[in-house]
C-alpha cells in the first residue's frame, strides 16, 4: 500500500531532499499520488529504492515452492504485461506485475506506538515467515485500464484452519492485501474501514487460488472494492468480499498530525 511512497521517496532523496521532514514529504507524496494514480508503477530495476538498506528482495518472484499451476498462472499474467502493436513491436500492456517486499518503508521514523525494537523487527504480515512455501506465496498484477487487480495465491501448510483446509482469517488477510493494494494504487494511502467476507466453499491447503479484485466506485475519500476468490481454473467460487477503504493522511502514523 505504501510501497509507491517508498519508491518515490527514494527518487526524491537521491535528488537532494535529504533532511526534509518525513511526514511533510509523505503528505506531499500522498497528494501527488492522488492526482496520478498509475504513473509511479515502474519496473523494479528502474526504481530508486531508498529508504531500504539495499536492494530489497521482491518476494513475488517464482521460487522452488511454487507448484506448476502457480508458475503457469504467473507466466500467464506476466505475459500480459507486454503487448504487441500492429507492427509486431513490443510495448507495455495494461498489466503490471507488482513487486512485493517484506516491509513498506523500512527506515521511516515513527510508528508512534512502537518501541524501536519492535519497529526494527516489524514485517509485513504476509511476508513474515521465512520458509518458502510455508504460508503466503503470492504475486499480484494490476490492470491500470480496467482498475482491477489479480493475485495468484498458493496457500501453504502453516495456514491451516479446519483440518486440511485454509484458515478463514488467512483468506481474509489475502483479500485485504489485494483489495488494499488496488485501492492504494488508485487513491494513495488508505486504511481498511470494512471487509465483508462470505465464505462459499472450503479451500484445501496447498491450493492455488485466483483473487480477482475490481474497483466498484470512489466517493470522495471512500474507495469501494469487490473481490472474488476462486480455484485456479475459476470454476469454483470459494469466497466473495466487499471492502471499503478510506483515504488517510498518513502523518499520524509517523507521529505528527499534519
Ligand atoms: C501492501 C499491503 C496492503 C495491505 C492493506 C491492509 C490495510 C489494513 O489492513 S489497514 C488495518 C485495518 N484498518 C484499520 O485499522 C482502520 C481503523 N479505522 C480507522 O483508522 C478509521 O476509522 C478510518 C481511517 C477507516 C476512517 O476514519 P476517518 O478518516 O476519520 O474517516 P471518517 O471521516 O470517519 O469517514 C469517512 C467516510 O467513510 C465512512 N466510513 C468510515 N468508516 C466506515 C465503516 N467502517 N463503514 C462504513 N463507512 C465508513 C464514513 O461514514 C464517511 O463517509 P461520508 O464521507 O460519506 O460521510
Amino acid at each position: 500500500m505504501l510501497g509507491h511512497i517508498a519508491r518515490r521517496l527514494g527518487h526524491q532523496m537521491s535528488n537532494g531532499l535529504k533532511g526534509m521532514n518525513l511526514p511533510h514529504v509523505l503528505t506531499k507524496e500522498t497528494h501527488r499520488h492522488l492526482q496520478s494514480p498509475f504513473d509511479t508503477i515502474c519496473p523494479v530495476s528502474m526504481m530508486s529504492l531508498w529508504p531500504f538498506s539495499g536492494k530489497p528482495q521482491d518476494f513475488s518472484q517464482p521460487n522452488s515452492s511454487w507448484s506448476p499451476e502457480m508458475v503457469r498462472l504467473y507466466e500467464h499474467y506476466n505475459a500480459l504485461c507486454d503487448a504487441e502493436n500492429e507492427n509486431g513491436e513490443k510495448k507495455r500492456g495494461p498489466w503490471r506485475k507488482l513487486p512485493s517486499y517484506d516491509r513498506t518503508i523500512k527506515y521511516a521514523t515513527g510508528g508512534v506506538h512502537l518501541s524501536k525494537l519492535v519497529q526494527a523487527k516489524a514485517r509485513l504480515f504476509t511476508r513474515c515467515i521465512e520458509e518458502e512455501g510455508a504460508a503466503f506465496e503470492y504475486v499480484a498484477f494490476l490492470n491500470k485500464v480496467e482498475k482491477t487487480c489479480v493475485c495468484v495465491f498458493q496457500a501453504g501448510h502453516l495456514l491451516e484452519g479446519a483440518p486440511g483446509h485454509l484458515h478463514g482469517g488467512a483468506i481474509a488477510t489475502m483479500i485485504d492485501t489485494v483489495t488494499g493494494t488496488l485501492a492504494g494504487y488508485l487513491s494513495g494511502p488508505v486504511m481498511t474501514a470494512y471487509l465483508n467476507t462470505n465464505y462459499r466453499s472450503p479451500v484445501p491447503l496447498g491450493s492455488v487460488l485466483l483473487i480477482h479484485c475490481a474497483l466498484d466506485r470512489i466517493e470522495g475519500k471512500k474507495i469501494f472494492v469487490n473481490c472474488k476468490v476462486t480455484s485456479s481454473d475459476e470454476s469454483k467460487l470459494h469466497t466473495e468480499a466487499a471492502a471499503l477503504f478510506v483515504s488517510i493522511n498518513i502523518g499520524p502514523l509517523f507521529g505528527t498530525q499534519s
